[in-house]
């Protein structure tokens, strides 16, 4: 079933890679969605990527993380200030992720925030895979030393609004295929959305792959969002080097195609997706009831 029956118009900000002042790349988040407004005034949904607030680092998230706690510029100014863009520009606003503190726990998360055009928090998401990988002379990273795991695939239904029912998922969420079919399959998701921040040993390796094989396997759009890319040879408060994202945010169609991408700088891309692509591909490969779960009866999620 898709819900998609309309064009929705999506901006993904490419946002600069965060600096340690919070309120400074809240700023410029704010400046960037306004620039968005003004250059693409048609705008429906805006994208932000992962960490937008904070530093990317394991030493810092504590330290800039923040409760999700409504309507308190004090306590949760990144909360705050997401609410008060989406209502003031009247979009879904998909805020990138923010480290969140859960204050009965003392527990950090990297956490997705989305509301709507009347600045109300629809949704929220858990980075439910930690980034924990070590590639030999490429890249050793271990979010868990400070992060701890969500516990839950998100779905988001915004069809009523924009048109969207989305599965949200952030950054190394996105290597998992379960999570995103359970969203397409089961909850029909017209669509993936992934804030995030991969770097430049396994960007050229598998961005464009993930997004393609995630929207080719449901037959859905795929959104990722990344920060732009930080100069070679910076180096943060510890002496370590400044984390690199790897830029290339696009938007992949329900048939694989990429419609949009950027490059490494700051950028903004917008599109329309469209729901008719998805009807037309599951009509001419329609693998959604072709699958043989009476053969792989255990990875079944839903019948048809
Ligand atoms: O999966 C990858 O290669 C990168 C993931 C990542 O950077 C993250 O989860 O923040």
């Amino acid at each position: 079933m898709n819900v998609l029956k309309k064009t929705v118009n999506i901006s993904l900000i490419q946002l600069a890679g965060s600096t340690p002042d919070k309120f400074a790349n809240l700023a410029r988040a704010e400046s960037l969605i306004a620039k968005t407004m003004e250059q693409y005034p048609k705008t429906e949904v805006i994208v932000l990527p992962e960490c937008f607030n904070s530093p990317y680092s394991v030493k810092l998230f504590r330290k800039y993380a923040e409760p999700i706690v409504l309507n308190d510029a004090k306590k949760a100014p990144s909360v705050f200030k997401l609410s008060q863009l989406a209502l003031k520009h009247k979009i879904l606003l998909i805020g990138g992720s923010i480290p969140e503190i859960e204050e009965t726990t003392g527990k950090v998360y990297n956490t997705s925030l989305v509301f709507n055009s009347a600045g109300e928090l629809v949704g929220q998401h858990r980075k439910l895979h930690l980034f924990d990988i070590d590639i030999p002379n490429g890249i050793t990273f271990k979010e868990s030393v400070t992060l701890s795991p969500g516990n839950k695939i998100t779905t988001i239904d915004n069809s009523e609004q924009s048109g969207l029912k989305f599965g949200l998922g952030i950054c190394y969420d996105m290597r998992f295929p379960e999570p995103a079919m359970y969203s397409s399959r089961v909850e029909h998701a017209n669509c993936l959305i992934y804030p995030s921040a991969f770097n430049t040993v396994t960007g050229p390796l598998h961005w464009h792959l993930l997004a393609k094989v995630r929207s080719m396997d449901n037959q859905v759009y795929t959104i990722l969002c990344s920060p732009s890319r930080a100069a070679e040879g910076l180096t943060d408060e510890f002496g370590d080097p400044v984390y690199r994202a790897y830029g290339h945010s696009l938007v992949v169609n329900p048939k694989g195609e990429i419609l949009v991408e950027a490059g490494e700088e700051e950028e903004i891309l917008n599109c329309e997706l469209d729901g008719s692509v998805i009807d037309s591909i599951r009509q001419a490969i329609p693998i959604g009831f072709q699958r043989r779960f009476d053969v792989y009866e255990q990875v079944k999620l839903a019948d048809e």
